[in-house]
C-alpha cells in the first residue's frame, strides 16, 4: 500500500493542482486516459486548432460580396492534423514524463482507479493508494444514443473525428449543440458535405430564444441542416452508411460515409465508487461541491476531499475547471482559511460559423428571475455600425439584457464575427458590478472598431445616466 500526502484523479484541470507546497510532500495523479485531459488532447484545443484555418476557408463565400475574387482550392486535412497533433501530442507526452520522471514526490499512475473508502483508492490491477486528501477531477465523457449501428466503426464522436484519415465526402452530425455546431462549421468549410441533425426544432437551444432562432438561419444557410428529426438507427448499405430518422413523424434516411454523434456528455462519477459512499451527484451524474469545492455527503462537506470540473459542474467549460483548480489549490494549501468559488458571469463561446458567446441570463431566464417589467432588452445588429457595413454583415446581432432599476447588466448574447472577443468587456462589467450607463459613457469605444455595436446596444438600453454621469 502506497500512502500520499494528495491523490489527484484526472490529469486535466488536476494537473495544475502539483504547485510548490507539495514540494517535499508525496503526490500521486492517476489518470486512465491520455495524459492532459480532455481539454489538450479532444477538446478546445485541437477543435479550435481546426477552427481557424475553417474560417479563413469559409471567408471566401463572403469576399464575393465585397468585391474579392478567391477560391477556395481545397483542403490537405492530412497536413492540417499532422500539424495540430504533431503540436499537441508533443505536449502531452512531455507533460506525463515530467510527471512520471522528473519530480521525486510525485507517482504517475496510469490506471482507471476507484475508491473503496473515503482515504482510499484501488487500482484497476489491484494497488492500493491512501492519501490525507484526495481531488476528483475526473472529467466527462461523450454520452451515445442507445440505437442500432451506433458501434459501426465509421460513428465517431469528437474523440476520434479529428483523426481521420481522410476529410469525409459526407457527413452526418447528431446533436444541435456546441460540439455538433462547431464541427459542423468546420467539415463544410474544409469541403464536406455536412448535415446536422438535430431532435428539436432549433439549433443551440440552450442559447437565448433569439440567438437560437438566428443561429439556426444562419446554419442553415451554411451547411444542411435537419430539424425536428430523431435518430432512429445506423447501417452500412454497400458502401454507404445510411442514417435512419424520424422527422416530423416521417421516416427519412439521410447517406453518408461518416457519423459524428454529440449528443451530449455525461461526468466520469459512475466508476468511480462515490455513490457507493454517498458522495451526492445531481441528476446529471456531476458531483455536489459546496463553495470551497468539497464534495457533499449527507448534505455536509467532506474533508479533505475535493471536487472540480466537468465531473462536479454542470458548464463543462475548461474556463470554469481551470477557476475551480485554483480554488481548489488554495484551500487544500490553506485549510484554515478557505476560500469559496465565485460563480458569477460565467461565460462561454461557440465557436461555430456565426461564432456565439454569452454570459448571464438569457431573456426568459431575467423574466422569470426578476419579473418581465425589470427587465430591458435590447437587439443590436452589427450591421448598424460602420464596421458591419465594411464587412457588409447581415447576421451579426448583439443582444443585452439590463435590470430597470439598478441598471446593471443581467445577460449578454452575440452571435457573430470574432463574438468571443466582443463579449469579454460586457463579462469584465458583469463581474465587477459595472453599470450600464457608466460602462455606455464612462470610456472611449475606438471608432470605427465593430466593438461600436457593443456600445450602441448599451447606449439602446436606455437607461437613465443621471446628471454627473459621463457625457
Ligand atoms: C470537442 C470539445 C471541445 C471543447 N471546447 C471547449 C472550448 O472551446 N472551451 C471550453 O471552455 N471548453 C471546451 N470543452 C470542454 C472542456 O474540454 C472541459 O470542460 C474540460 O476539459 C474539463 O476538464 P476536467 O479537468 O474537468 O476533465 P478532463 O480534462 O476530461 O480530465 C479528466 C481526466 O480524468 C481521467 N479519468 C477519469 N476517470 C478516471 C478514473 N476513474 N481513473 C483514472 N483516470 C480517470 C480521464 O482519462 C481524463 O484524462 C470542449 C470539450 C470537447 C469534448
Ligand atoms: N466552445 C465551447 O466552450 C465548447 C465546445 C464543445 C463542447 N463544450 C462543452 O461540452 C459539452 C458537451 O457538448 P455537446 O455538444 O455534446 O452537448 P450539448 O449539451 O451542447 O448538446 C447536446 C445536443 O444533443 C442533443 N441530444 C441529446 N440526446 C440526444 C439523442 N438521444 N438523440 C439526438 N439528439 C440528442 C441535444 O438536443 C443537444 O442538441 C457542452 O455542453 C459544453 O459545455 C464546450
Amino acid at each position: 500500500m502506497a500512502h500520499y500526502d494528495l491523490a489527484i484523479i484526472g490529469s486535466g484541470s488536476g494537473n495544475s493542482l502539483i504547485t510548490e507546497h507539495w514540494d517535499g510532500r508525496k503526490v500521486a495523479i492517476i489518470d486512465a486516459g491520455i495524459f492532459g485531459g480532455t481539454c489538450l488532447n479532444v477538446g478546445c484545443i485541437p477543435t479550435k486548432m481546426f477552427v481557424y484555418p475553417a474560417q479563413l476557408a469559409a471567408s471566401v463565400a463572403e469576399a464575393k460580396a465585397l468585391g474579392v475574387s478567391m477560391s477556395f482550392d481545397g483542403a490537405d486535412w492530412a497536413a492540417m492534423r499532422e500539424r495540430i497533433f504533431g503540436r499537441i501530442d508533443a505536449i502531452s507526452e512531455a507533460g506525463k514524463n515530467y510527471r512520471a520522471h522528473e519530480l521525486e514526490n510525485v507517482t504517475l499512475y496510469t490506471e482507471h482507479v476507484r475508491f473503496v473508502s473515503r482515504n482510499e483508492l484501488n487500482t484497476a490491477s489491484g494497488q492500493s493508494i491512501t492519501a490525507d486528501n484526495f481531488v476528483i477531477a475526473t472529467g466527462s465523457r461523450p454520452l451515445m444514443p442507445q440505437v442500432e449501428g451506433i458501434d459501426l466503426p465509421q460513428v465517431h464522436t469528437s474523440d476520434t473525428i479529428m483523426r481521420l484519415d481522410a476529410l469525409p465526402k459526407r457527413l452526418v452530425i447528431i446533436g444541435g449543440g456546441y460540439i455538433a455546431s462547431e464541427f459542423a462549421a468546420v467539415f463544410s468549410a474544409l469541403g464536406s458535405e455536412v448535415t446536422q441533425v438535430n431532435r428539436s426544432g432549433a439549433l443551440m437551444r440552450q442559447q437565448d430564444a433569439d440567438i437560437s432562432a438566428a443561429f439556426t438561419q444562419a446554419a442553415s444557410a451554411r451547411w444542411g441542416v435537419e430539424l425536428n428529426a430523431g435518430l432512429q438507427g445506423i447501417e452500412q448499405r454497400d458502401d454507404s452508411l445510411v442514417v435512419r430518422l424520424q422527422r416530423d413523424g416521417q421516416p427519412l434516411e439521410l447517406e453518408t460515409d461518416v457519423v459524428l454523434v454529440a449528443t451530449g456528455r455525461t461526468p466520469n462519477t459512475d466508476a468511480l465508487g462515490v455513490a457507493e459512499l454517498g458522495f451526492e451527484m445531481r441528476e446529471d451524474g456531476s458531483l455536489v461541491v459546496d463553495e470551497y469545492q468539497r464534495v457533499v455527503a449527507g448534505g455536509l462537506p467532506v474533508e479533505g476531499i475535493f471536487g472540480l470540473g466537468d465531473a462536479a459542474n454542470t458548464e463543462q467549460l475548461k474556463h470554469v475547471a481551470n477557476r475551480e483548480a485554483r480554488v481548489v489549490i488554495h484551500n487544500l494549501e490553506n485549510p484554515d482559511a478557505m476560500r469559496p468559488m465565485d460563480r458569477r458571469a460565467v461565460p462561454a463561446a461557440v465557436f461555430s460559423n456565426p461564432q456565439i458567446a454569452y454570459v448571464g441570463a438569457t431573456e426568459a431566464q431575467a423574466r422569470a428571475e426578476h419579473g418581465a417589467d425589470a427587465v430591458l432588452s435590447v437587439i443590436q445588429p452589427f450591421g448598424s455600425t460602420a464596421y458591419g457595413w465594411a464587412m457588409e454583415d447581415s447576421e451579426g446581432i448583439v443582444k443585452l439584457l439590463a435590470h430597470r432599476d439598478t441598471g446593471l447588466l443581467l445577460g449578454a448574447h452575440i452571435m457573430g464575427h470574432e463574438s468571443s472577443l466582443l463579449i469579454q468587456p460586457l463579462i469584465q462589467a458583469m463581474a465587477t458590478g459595472l453599470d450600464v450607463a457608466t460602462m455606455a459613457r464612462g470610456q472611449f469605444w475606438i471608432h470605427p472598431a465593430l466593438s461600436e455595436v457593443v456600445e450602441n446596444a448599451l447606449l439602446g438600453l436606455e437607461i437613465p445616466a443621471g446628471a454627473s454621469a459621463p457625457l
